[in-house]
């Protein structure tokens, strides 16, 4: 049997809250997760606010530690990896291009910095990786110049995008990369992650409450709730035929919403 990409088992973190008299009392954000990523798949992480979506993705990508389980890539386990070739291997896209990209800099020095810290290549050689990635998102060179304030919405999940694949990741995260856009601004971007997924051979997880988004875009889908995974399928399959009754509800939801609008 193929040994997949990223296999993740009975993963999952407490959060130490404070004490209630003598007691100290814990938060189970998420309880027990395993799943499998194979190389070029999306899979979909689904659930509402507080479910455990972001404490998942924060310890894959090693910015959380884990209460328990297992991490193995490529059939190795993660913590063999320190922490610069982990996230050569792994690399996070965020909601707002506004709070993640540092204003401060420019979009060339942004894209830079990853190359910086955790490359040899000198500074041509990291300019023309930097130039690359711009025109891979479909930007200009000449954007390398611009600070975040000059560019518009798209263009700064775009330069999110590019800081994502400086490092040639095989797996990207998106956490919930595309809510706050604007819904033309939303297919653009959708699409130019289907479209470096083809070339680069790239995997996702892709954390999302918004199931349209989900349906047309990932392989398999898996849902949360309180901190526990109650139903794991491919896309397909979690659409037409769920089985948990939240994800029933959460269809049925989704469709009403649709319906409306
Ligand atoms: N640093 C922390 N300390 C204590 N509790 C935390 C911490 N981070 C997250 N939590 C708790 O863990 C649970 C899961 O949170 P998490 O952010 O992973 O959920 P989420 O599904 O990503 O929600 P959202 O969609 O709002 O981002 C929540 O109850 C949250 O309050």
């Amino acid at each position: 049997m193929k040994t997949p990409l990223l296999q993740v088992s009975n993963l999952s973190k407490c959060f130490y809250t404070g004490y209630k008299g003598f007691k100290r009392q814990y938060n189970k954000a998420l309880k027990p997760v395993s799943f499998e990523l194979n190389t070029g798949e999306t899979l979909a992480i689904v659930g509402e606010a507080g479910s455990g979506k972001s404490t998942l993705a924060r310890i894959l990508v090693g910015a959380e530690t884990r209460s328990s389980g297992e991490i193995f890539f490529e059939g190795e386990a993660l913590e063999k990896r320190n922490l610069k070739q982990r996230c050569k291997l792994i690399r996070m896209i965020f909601q707002d291009p506004n709070t993640s990209l540092n204003p401060k800099l420019t979009i060339g020095d942004l894209l830079d910095e990853p190359l910086k810290f955790n490359t040899t290549l000198n500074a041509k050689e990291r300019r023309e990786q930097v130039v690359d990635r711009l025109k891979k998102v479909g930007l200009l060179p000449e954007h390398a110049e611009f600070y975040p304030h000059m560019i518009s919405e798209g263009m700064k999940q775009r330069v999110a995008v590019a800081r994502a694949l400086m490092l040639d990741p095989k797996i990207i995260i998106a956490d919930e990369a595309l809510t706050a856009l604007d819904l033309s601004v939303r297919s653009q971007i959708l699409n130019l992650l289907l479209k470096l997924q083809k070339e680069m051979g790239l995997s996702y997880i892709f954390v999302s409450h918004n199931l349209s988004i989900i349906r047309h875009f990932s392989d398999k889908v898996m849902v949360l709730h309180k901190g526990e995974m109650i139903e794991k399928a491919s896309t397909e399959e979690l659409f037409n035929a769920p089985k948990h009754e939240y994800t029933q509800r959460l269809i049925q939801e989704q469709a009403l919403l649709t319906q409306k609008r």
